[in-house]
């Protein structure tokens, strides 16, 4: 992780988020987007809270799945408006380490080895869809509605598309900035922005069943297959195979390879020791 280093890690416990909330519970990371009354709009700060979050969750190996969340009505009203103009609306967070280079949402969700699920209860404007778009899964509300409105503020979604245009086709990213308009959670679920819908009185138990069955996969299989997907992209067509037998030589010798294989003869649940 670019931005956090595992040392820096050790003082979560001491952190004071002013805008997130974090639970660890079992294997299952949940990170609460905690500002409702301005629709968690998120300045520098709460960015980095949320940044510093994700590196926790990336290092620590008790962490299999991780729950983004939000309080309130919105999922996340993007960036904080009044944060690109007034820098008094800035406070910032003397508890949190400083971070190694200036940190990014959308990479640092990219960097994170580890399942994510972005459960989404109410609107995604803007800078929210680098939370989205940076999860593994999006689980929605059919009430949820997604939209881009930066063109309507004069500006343009720059980061945001480059995480967009790795989710859905350039075309519809384009369409979405473009118009600025509201999508319906059913429109980009046929579009694959949101990955299944549910309704609002199962979401929570839906979520929950799947970061289960996430945490039930052998977890250094994912980090690895994780951090194999990114690597590919950055080699060479004629690379790419040796690149992957290695990978996957490295992780048959695992303990955990040798278990998947005897639980399945032995016709019983692995026990994991992501080693
Ligand atoms: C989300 C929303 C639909 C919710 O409506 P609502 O009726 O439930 O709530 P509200 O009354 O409009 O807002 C409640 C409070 O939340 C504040 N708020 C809502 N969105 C905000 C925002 N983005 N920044 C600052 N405050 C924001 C409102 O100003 C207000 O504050 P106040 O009570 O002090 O008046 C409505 O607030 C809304 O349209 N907000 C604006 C959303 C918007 O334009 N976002 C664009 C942000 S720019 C952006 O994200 C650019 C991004 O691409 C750049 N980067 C990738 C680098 C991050």
């Amino acid at each position: 992780m670019q931005f956090y280093s595992k040392e820096d890690i050790q003082a979560f416990d001491t952190v004071r988020f002013m805008y997130i909330q974090t639970t660890l519970t079992g294997h299952i990371f949940t990170i609460t987007l905690n500002r409702p009354e301005k629709r968690n709009a998120f300045t520098p700060t709460m960015a980095e809270e949320i940044i510093y979050a994700i590196a926790y969750a990336h290092y620590n190996p008790e962490v299999r799945c991780v729950i983004v969340q939000a309080a309130g009505p919105v999922f996340c009203a993007g960036a904080d408006l009044n944060a690109f103009h007034d820098s008094s609306a800035n406070q910032t967070n003397d508890t949190l380490p400083q971070s190694r280079e200036e940190a990014r949402l959308g990479d640092a969700f990219e960097q994170l080895l580890k399942p994510s699920i972005a459960k989404v209860e109410g609107p995604v404007l803007a800078g929210g869809f680098l939370i989205i778009c940076g999860c593994n899964f999006v689980v929605s509300t059919p009430n949820a509605n997604f939209s881009l409105p930066e063109v309507k503020r004069g500006i343009w979604p720059m980061q945001v598309m480059a995480s967009l245009s790795k989710v859905v086709s350039d075309r519809k990213a384009l369409e979405m900035a473009i118009s600025g308009r509201n999508y319906t959670a059913k429109e980009v679920l046929d579009f694959g922005l949101v990955t299944f819908i549910v309704e609002k009185e199962s979401i929570h138990s839906e979520v929950d069943k799947l970061a289960d069955m996430i945490c039930e996969n052998a977890p250094l299989a994912i980090t690895a297959g994780m951090s194999a997907f990114q690597q590919i992209k950055n080699l060479a067509e004629h690379e790419q195979h040796a690149f992957l037998k290695a990978q996957l030589d490295h992780l048959l010798q695992s303990e955990d390879a040798k278990e998947g294989v005897l639980a399945f003869k032995e016709k019983r649940n692995p026990d994991w020791k992501n080693k």
